[in-house]
């Protein structure tokens, strides 16, 4: 099976890799001074100030700064979720901060996987793992067989829990489907808001370095931590403070 960008599933999955390297090598995500303030009945937090920055493809980008330097709200808007008050977010080369809601959903559901904190808020309890990614796949518009899916969960050591419900596999299994569920059916971005927070080292490392091979073959990971262990797979760092860049 393939696709006209990103990556490509082998049509021989016993014969090939799951993934081929995406030859598009414009950046995942963009945004160019980009502001979101909220709005309580009583006051108007700036969140974001002034915002530009570039996620790229093939690498893993950590979001880093104090408690309430925005770090989540940055995240939310590359994911699609919101919008920003001011400036341009663009994600595999859309304006996002232009489309009606239907289409950013739409832009949203194709191009961007958004990973919770809690492993299991990421997935159907009652699927087991071939099912939901290929239910990831088909919602991206990309379907893959269940044999391309067990193909990819075995990259990330999930081989014998491939027929597990999440509710049979342990939170770092349960991230690593995820991490499946994320990068199938060739999106340009996956993002994660601390996706290691609930998981011990062994666990943690086992996401991280899964994340990373498959960053290799051509997504943009962008996630936020003040996980050291997440510093440590990261090829670049997008440092907030007070909602601001900083160097
Ligand atoms: N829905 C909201 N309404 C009002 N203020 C908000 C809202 N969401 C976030 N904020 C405020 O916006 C600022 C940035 O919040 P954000 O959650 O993006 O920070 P963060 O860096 O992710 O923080 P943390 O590391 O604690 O999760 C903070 O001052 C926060 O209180």
């Amino acid at each position: 099976m393939t696709s006209a960008e990103g990556f490509r599933f082998a049509d021989d999955p016993l014969s090939a890799p799951v993934f081929t390297p995406a030859s598009d090598t414009a950046p995942a995500a963009v945004c160019r001074g980009v502001g979101k303030t909220y709005r309580t009945a009583t006051e108007q937090v700036p969140a974001l100030v002034d915002v530009t920055l570039a996620i790229p493809r093939a690498q893993v980008t950590v979001v880093v700064g104090p408690s309430g330097s925005g770090k989540s709200s940055l995240l939310r808007l590359l994911a699609c979720i919101d919008s920003p008050d001011a400036g341009e977010v663009l994600v595999a080369g859309q304006r996002v901060d232009r489309l009606r809601p239907r289409a950013r959903r739409r832009l949203r559901q194709r191009q961007v996987a958004y990973l919770f904190q809690r492993p299991g808020e990421n997935l159907l309890p009652y699927l087991d793992a071939v099912a939901q990614v290929r239910l990831a796949a088909s919602l991206r518009g990309a379907p893959v067989t269940a044999a391309a899916a067990r193909d990819l969960l075995d990259r990330l050591g999930l081989r014998d829990r491939a027929d597990h419900l999440p509710g049979q596999l342990s939170g770092g299994e349960q991230q690593r489907l995820a991490v499946a569920c994320g990068v199938v059916g060739d999106p340009a971005l996956v993002v994660a808001d601390e996706p290691t927070a609930e998981l011990d080292t062994a666990a943690a490392e086992r996401v991280l370095t899964a994340m990373e091979e498959l960053a290799a073959a051509g997504v943009g990971f962008v996630l936020s931590s003040h996980d050291p262990r997440v510093m440590a797979v990261a090829d670049g760092f997008v440092r907030l403070d007070h909602g601001r860049v900083v160097p």
